[in-house]
């Protein structure tokens, strides 16, 4: 079997029903001209995710982890099987291998659980048989077989779990943007693309809230040496970011209006605080100035984790916004989300960036 292709789209790519037909027609093109066997991982369409965590939490409002986990993992069920049914409707051979048959296991930490033992049988079984197979992003399952979600945002680390389990040295990540920016594109005027970014660059920008990339999935693909190539998720399927182990020195403002600052008394509250978020596997940043945790991404009941830990509750501060230059990163915090914007913006007009690379900003909202 030819090495298969691996792409990921996420959940921007699907505002509308259209879009799965939108989506099958450029890869019924990508067949034609390849002749490769093709994995595709798709997210929940946008917002279906969250409004099952919003029912879940109407009939109990602390449901258990695991029910979590099997309800929330089936938005992006539902968008894998549409992408496959408009697919066949194009003649195409596809088929959906969910998460408890695709091979990956993961420990009981249902709601950001972490793979531990990846089979390539089933994924290289359905791609011998199939044009496309179309995989839920997010979706395994524990040791006992049962549903267990990677957390939010983490189709990117399905996908490059799915590279690595088939030997692909390319994992293709589709988004609503091309690339990765110096800052979010869609809220700071003057971001510019970055070519070319190394993992570590990138693992430190998506650690700090640059959510066009999973903070894991940039660590998979580095410890497996997997290239990952930003497109755009509309034809013609742009390239803009290459990450790879070569990329210039950065400067950049990273945030996610959903980050949130907790204050502690003193540092010794905050690094348990922070030591307790990361057993629950989530991504928190310890600031050094100021005995304070950046919680970053939100979706995170932090105090009912806190609670869990025995760890007293921090004090809400706001929303964190990181000054990227290089390997030095300068926090600061913003009241609310809003004022978060305008900090990032004037952050990031005082950035010297070549004139130069001003132009050629490609941006599709
Ligand atoms: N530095 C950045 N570069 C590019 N995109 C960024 C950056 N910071 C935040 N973003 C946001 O990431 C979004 C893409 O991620 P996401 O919403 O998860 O897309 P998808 O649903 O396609 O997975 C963009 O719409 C953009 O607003
Ligand atoms: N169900 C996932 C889908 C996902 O990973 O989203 P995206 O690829 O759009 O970031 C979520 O909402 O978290």
């Amino acid at each position: 079997m030819k090495t298969p292709v691996v792409l990921k789209f996420g959940g921007s790519t699907f505002p509308t029903h259209g879009a799965y037909d939108e989506l099958a027609r450029g890869l019924d093109e990508r067949i034609r001209s390849e002749a490769r066997p093709m994995a595709v991982v798709v997210s929940a369409m946008h917002g279906e995710t969250e409004g099952l965590r919003g029912r879940l939490h109407e009939v109990n409002r602390k449901p258990e982890a695991a029910t979590g986990a099997g309800l929330l993992t089936t938005a992006d069920l539902v968008s894998a099987h549409l992408l496959a049914t408009a697919l066949h409707r194009r003649g195409r051979s596809a088929t959906v291998l969910a998460g408890h048959q695709l091979g990956l296991t993961t420990n009981a930490s249902f709601l950001w659980a972490r793979v531990v033992d990846t089979d390539p049988a089933p994924l290289r079984k359905a791609l011998s048989e199939h044009e496309v197979v179309v995989v839920p992003g997010g979706q395994a399952v524990d040791g006992e077989g049962r549903p267990t979600w990677l957390g939010k945002n983490s189709s990117d680390l399905s996908a490059l779990a799915v590279a690595r389990a088939v030997g692909s040295r390319v994992c293709e990540i589709h988004s609503d943007v091309d690339g990765i920016y110096t800052s979010d594109p869609h809220l700071i005027s003057g971001a510019q693309m970055l070519p070319r970014v190394s993992y570590n660059m990138a693992a430190l920008m998506s650690l700090y809230g640059a959510k066009v990339l999973h903070r894991r999935s940039v660590q998979l693909a580095l410890r497996h040496r997997i290239e990952i190539v930003l497109r755009h998720n509309r034809a013609p399927y742009g390239t803009g970011t290459t990450i790879s182990g070569v990329g210039t020195q950065t400067a950049a403002v990273v945030f996610d209006q959903r980050s949130l600052v907790l204050d502690y008394p003193d540092d010794a509250h905050a690094d348990s605080a922070h030591h307790a978020f990361h057993l629950e596997g989530l991504d928190t940043v310890r600031l050094n100035r100021r005995p304070s945790v950046a919680v970053v991404g939100g979706y995170v009941d932090t105090e009912a984790l806190q609670r869990k830990h025995g760890v007293k509750a921090g004090r809400a501060a706001g929303v964190p916004v990181a000054e990227v230059r290089g390997s030095k990163v300068t926090m600061h915090v913003a009241p609310g989300s809003e004022d978060a914007v305008r900090l990032a913006q004037r952050l990031h007009d005082a950035m010297d960036f070549p004139a130069a690379s001003r132009t050629g900003v490609r941006v599709e909202a």
